[in-house]
């Protein structure tokens, strides 16, 4: 397995091969995701698996760019990725989502793609456009949240972090299953979708979804409980056949 983050490489053995590309808003997720397959004790060279972190930007559109970037170059290079990860610091819907813990999405849906009206928001697919949800790999999902602990629900991806009570009380009456906000989910997740590849979005709470005290943010909490949870995927990815578990192209 070779792991590539601006300062780290890896190469290690792997029972099935893979090639993931790890997307992050900013380069302390990246790093905090890196140092999750970067240790010294895994060397063997005969692994041919690969996991590429990059930081890709803050927001759904410019997520979604970078990511398209990468998997379009890796295409054209002739070692097209095999899956796509949003990963990250998120806020989470209280209590089910305490700050510290570790969620993966088995939904990742826009929750601000619509329309405001008289009578509330719209998403798009009601007004007859495109998509507003994507759902990654059932047995991926599974799995990974029973290697690491992980709580499993939706996640959402907005273009404005929520910073009222009342905010995070709408989100929740429309999207009951809803644990986690952030910013780039869906973004990756189309960039996914338009090369025919896999997505999932695993997230490492740092704040609540709510009244907004950006002072109160637990960022180091939630990157140490992102290394801890990627540390876990290695043996979860190499077991995975992607053929046994269709996804939403
Ligand atoms: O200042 C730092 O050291 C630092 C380190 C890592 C990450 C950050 C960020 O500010 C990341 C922004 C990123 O985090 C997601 N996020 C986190 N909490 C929320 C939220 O409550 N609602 C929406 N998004 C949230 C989001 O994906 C941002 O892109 C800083």
């Amino acid at each position: 397995m070779v792991v590539q983050a601006e300062e780290g490489r890896l190469i290690t053995s792997a029972a099935r091969a893979f090639r993931v590309l790890v997307a992050t808003a900013v380069p302390a997720e990246r790093d905090a995701v890196a140092r999750a397959f970067t240790t010294d004790s895994t060397t063997d060279v005969t692994g041919d698996s690969t996991v590429d972190v990059i930081a890709a930007g803050v927001g759904p559109a410019l997520a979604a760019a970078s990511t398209a970037t990468a998997l379009t170059t890796a295409a054209l290079k002739g070692t097209p990725y095999t899956l796509v990860v949003s990963a990250g610091i998120a806020g989470g819907f209280q209590p089910e989502a305490p700050v510290g813990s570790l969620v993966v999405a088995d939904e990742i849906t826009a929750a601000d793609l619509g329309a405001e009206t008289a009578d509330g928001f719209v998403p798009v697919t009601e007004l007859g456009f495109g998509t507003v949800t994507h759902r990654p790999p059932k047995s991926l999902v599974r799995d990974l949240t029973a290697a690491t602990g992980a709580r499993t629900g939706a996640v959402l991806t907005v273009s404005t972090v929520t910073g009222t009570a009342a905010r995070a009380a709408e989100l929740r009456a429309r999207h009951p299953r809803a644990l986690a906000e952030a910013m780039e989910g869906f973004g990756v997740a189309e960039a996914a979708a338009s090369h025919g590849v896999p997505v999932l979005e695993v997230r490492a709470v740092s704040n609540p979804v709510g009244p907004r005290d950006r002072a109160a943010w637990r960022i180091g909490d939630a990157l140490a409980a992102l290394t801890e949870g990627f540390g876990k995927f290695a043996p979860v990815l190499e077991s995975w056949n992607p053929y046994d578990d269709p996804h939403d192209r």
